[in-house]
């Protein structure tokens, strides 16, 4: 029985985590949770998980969820709040495998804690890994810390690794479904509404994420992900847009051979492979994660547009300026894309405002989480600014 933390229990990963959990009961056991702000989803989790510890984002939700767990007579789940519950969730003695699943910066601390506290780590949260990637494959190399990719493509690597050894290596391919406007010509990108593009065509995720892979960020963070996990320059990571999202990712060896990994869309499929690790784990029929080959007619392949995507050649561009740049890179992003959901920016506005961010951010690489909190709030402030004085709110 491997004893599971969640940090982002509520969400899309979340919810897929506990519903691996729901299939095999007598292999992961979900202890500690960690939340941040819906209180219902919480609740609902507690009453059917009863963890040891609960985590939410502030303490007035702690203290809500507290009181009507006591309200139901549960007792015995311990409720938290804040940066510090989340890494008190990461970090409980008990814990076996943490998953890295909350959104954004926010997950960076306690994925920082679970790693120097040896936890076996399902890794969700790229963001942790574009900003102080370094700092975290570092303390995983010291402490002998799996850090076990569940972000498909990288899952996708880490499967397709096993057939050879690093040096063998010659590139790796990581592909995108070119999100909803991969064949949307460039003079329309101005009227794209949030409604548009939170239309994945072939995956059902949380917003920011959705968002990224609208504008192809999303395959920008994920080459600095693929960098740092499987240690590749920039230039050792592709890109190849792949609108069928079937083959998750290629390795390309010296030789020639290209091994792919190919399932359905369906992120329970890396959860399990993650919680699973090293061994495979037999799924049952009717959890429906098989992949039919008779569904297989058409795979299409091709190069991405820069032009249409600029947010992916910033990120191309910070992975090789390293230093500050992939922080700024992140902060600048999430500030841009809550803006663009709320109507203050346009679509294109995104990149805009991550370009101007990127040219005034200097500085080498922090040495400390402190220092690329720092980071990260300077290239956050700036963001703001170009949105204040730059953008006019848009009305779709
Ligand atoms: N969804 C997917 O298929 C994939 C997701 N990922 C990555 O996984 C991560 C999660 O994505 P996804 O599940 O889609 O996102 P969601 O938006 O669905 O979920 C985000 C989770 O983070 C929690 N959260 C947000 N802010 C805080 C905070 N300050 N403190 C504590 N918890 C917080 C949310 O809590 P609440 O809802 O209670 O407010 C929620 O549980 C992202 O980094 C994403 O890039 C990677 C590959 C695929
Ligand atoms: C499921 C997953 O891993 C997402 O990151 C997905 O890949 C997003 O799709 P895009 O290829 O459109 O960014
Ligand atoms: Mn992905």
């Amino acid at each position: 029985m491997k004893k599971i933390a969640i940090l982002g229990s509520t969400g899309s990963i979340g919810n897929s985590t506990l519903s691996i959990c729901e299939s095999f009961p007598d292999r992961y056991k979900p202890i500690a949770l960690a939340a941040g702000r819906n209180i219902e989803a919480a609740l609902a989790q507690a009453i059917r998980w009863r963890p040891k510890l609960i985590s939410m984002a502030t303490e007035e939700l702690a203290d809500t969820l507290r009181t009507r767990l006591r309200a139901g007579g549960i007792t015995c789940v311990e409720v938290v709040h804040g940066t510090e519950g989340t890494v008190q969730v990461a970090t409980l003695p008990e814990v076996d495998f943490v998953v890295s699943a909350i959104v954004g910066v926010a997950g960076l601390e306690a994925t920082y804690a679970a790693v120097c506290a040896g936890k076996t780590i399902g890794l969700a949260n790229k963001e942790c890994l574009v900003a102080a990637g370094e700092l975290i494959i570092a303390a995983a190399r010291e402490r002998n810390v799996a850090l076990l990719p569940i972000d498909s493509e990288h899952n996708a690597i880490h499967q397709c690794m096993r057939g050879g050894t690093a040096a063998e290596v010659k590139q790796i391919w990581l592909t995108a479904s070119g999100g909803p406007f991969r064949s949307t010509p460039l003079k329309d990108f101005s009227n794209i509404t949030p409604q548009q593009a939170l239309k994945h065509p072939t995956w059902v995720m949380g917003q920011r994420i959705t968002i990224d892979s609208a504008t192809m960020m999303n395959k920008g963070f994920e080459v600095i992900e693929a960098c740092r996990l499987f240690n590749l320059p920039p230039a050792q990571v592709q890109v190849t847009v792949h609108p069928q999202s079937t083959v998750h990712s290629l390795v390309e060896f010296v030789d020639g051979s290209i091994l792919a990994q190919i399932s359905v869309t369906d992120m329970r499929l890396p959860i399990l492979y993650a919680l699973a690790y090293p061994e495979r784990v037999a799924v049952a029929e009717k959890d429906r994660l098989t992949f039919d080959l008779k569904t297989l007619s058409q795979l299409d392949f091709s190069q991405p547009d820069f032009n249409r995507f600029p947010c992916l050649r910033l990120a191309y561009e910070a992975a090789e300026a390293g230093g500050k740049a992939p922080i700024a890179l992140n902060a600048a992003d999430e500030i841009a894309v809550a803006a663009f959901l709320e109507g203050r920016i346009a679509f294109m506005d995104i990149p805009r405002t991550i370009e101007q961010v990127l040219q005034v951010t200097t500085g080498p690489r922090p040495a400390s989480i402190v220092e690329v909190l720092e980071a990260d709030l300077a290239a956050r402030q700036a963001a703001r600014e170009v949105i204040a004085t730059q953008f006019a709110p848009v009305s779709h």
